[in-house]
């Protein structure tokens, strides 16, 4: 008999999430059935999706959402084998059992230089949005200028790098000096705290002078709003994201975003990465080859334990994690 321990969403969030609003449980597995198998839990993943999501989709008492990378431990199931690898989207569970369906195999040939987690960022979901937002939504094209905000995330800094790949000017803002650091560091041309430069207007206008083609938009609210404004006429605005206004109990106002839109004939198009679900394996691949080749840098900030799940989850939200936040069980 198998002890999982799951994470349940005891409160609904209001307004920023706390710890007393998650509630670590104890769940006895049944033995296997023909057809299913134990995986464990390697690498847990924390989203800014499972903000909103939760709200939307979840009831008091369900368990935490979300993707880990998992290990099968016992199978009666052919088609996986014992110590394999799989992403899997289970939810946050130390071990779980499965009937197989949903869960994508990592190749046998992962390459040992690099972590299994990547599968959850960089080579996972967020490196998907990243590509499928940037190539499909924001069509860009080299010679471009690019501007990506929370460009130090997941998602962000995968942007400002196949950006580059492509042959266009990246500007990122980020919310610490060391993040914009590592900006600099892994290629981008412009890079600020939008949290010190004393206005987000005129550090925008310095680092692309005639402003930009296309934009990334990760984080919504004030800094979209101005960001607009410094589109160049027919810009391409994928939205991605809009984090700074999960956690608002009151819903922001305006400005609005109609009257740049009309004189600068923009094109804002909202996306969900999993409208590509059937090319995911050609994003993949093409990541994977660019992160091994060292055109794609990662950097993963690891939460040692399952139990530090709520406390990494809250940190992401706060800022704290530069590139992917990840636990490790
Ligand atoms: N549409 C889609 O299919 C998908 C959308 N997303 C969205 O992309 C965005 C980035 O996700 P992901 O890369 O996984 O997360 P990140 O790894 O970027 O982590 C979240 C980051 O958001 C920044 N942030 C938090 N609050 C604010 C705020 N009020 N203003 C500005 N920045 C803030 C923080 O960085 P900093 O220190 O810079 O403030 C934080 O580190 C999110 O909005 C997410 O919902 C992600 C995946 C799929
Ligand atoms: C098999 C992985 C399923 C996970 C789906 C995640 C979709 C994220 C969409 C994000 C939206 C905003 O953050």
């Amino acid at each position: 008999m198998v002890t999982a321990k799951v994470w349940v969403l005891k409160k609904h969030f209001e307004g920023f999430p706390k710890p007393s609003d998650f509630d670590l449980k104890k769940i006895e597995l049944p033995s296997l059935k023909d057809g299913e198998l134990l995986l464990e839990s390697v690498f847990l993943s924390v989203d800014p999706y499972m903000r909103p999501y939760s709200q939307r989709d979840m009831k008091e008492g369900d368990i935490m959402i979300g993707t880990e990378v998992a290990r099968i431990v016992e199978s009666k199931n052919p088609a996986f084998a014992v110590g394999a690898f799989v992403v899997a989207n289970s939810g946050w569970r130390s071990h779980f059992i499965s009937d197989g369906k949903g869960l994508h195999l990592l190749p046998s040939s992962w390459p040992e230089s690099l972590p299994r987690s990547l599968a959850l960022g960089t080579v996972g979901m967020p490196g998907l949005t990243a590509y499928f937002g940037l190539f499909e939504v924001c069509k860009m094209k080299p010679g471009e200028t690019v501007l990506v905000n929370a460009a130090a995330g997941a998602v962000g800094s995968v942007v400002g790098q196949l950006a580059k790949i492509g042959g266009c000017k990246v500007v990122g803002c980020a919310g610490s000096d060391d993040k914009v650091a590592y900006l600099k560091k892994i290629g981008f041309d412009e890079a600020f705290n939008y949290k010190t430069v004393t206005s987000l207007d005129e550090a925008l206008r310095k680092a692309s002078p005639d402003g930009y083609d296309c934009f990334f938009d990760n984080v919504g609210g004030e800094f979209s709003s101005i960001a607009i404004n410094h589109m160049k006429k027919y810009g391409r605005i994928a939205v991605c994201g809009a984090i700074s206004q999960y956690n608002d109990s009151v819903p922001q106002k305006g400005p609005y975003v109609q009257i740049p839109m009309i004189f600068k004939e923009l094109h804002m198009e909202g996306f969900i990465v999993t409208r590509w679900n059937n090319r995911r394996e050609e994003g993949q691949k093409a990541l994977l080859k660019w992160v091994l080749e060292g055109k794609v840098k990662y950097h993963e900030q690891v939460t040692e334990g399952f139990e530090n799940m709520p406390a990494a989850f809250i940190g992401m939200l706060k800022g704290e994690n530069l590139g992917k936040a990840i636990v490790k069980v």
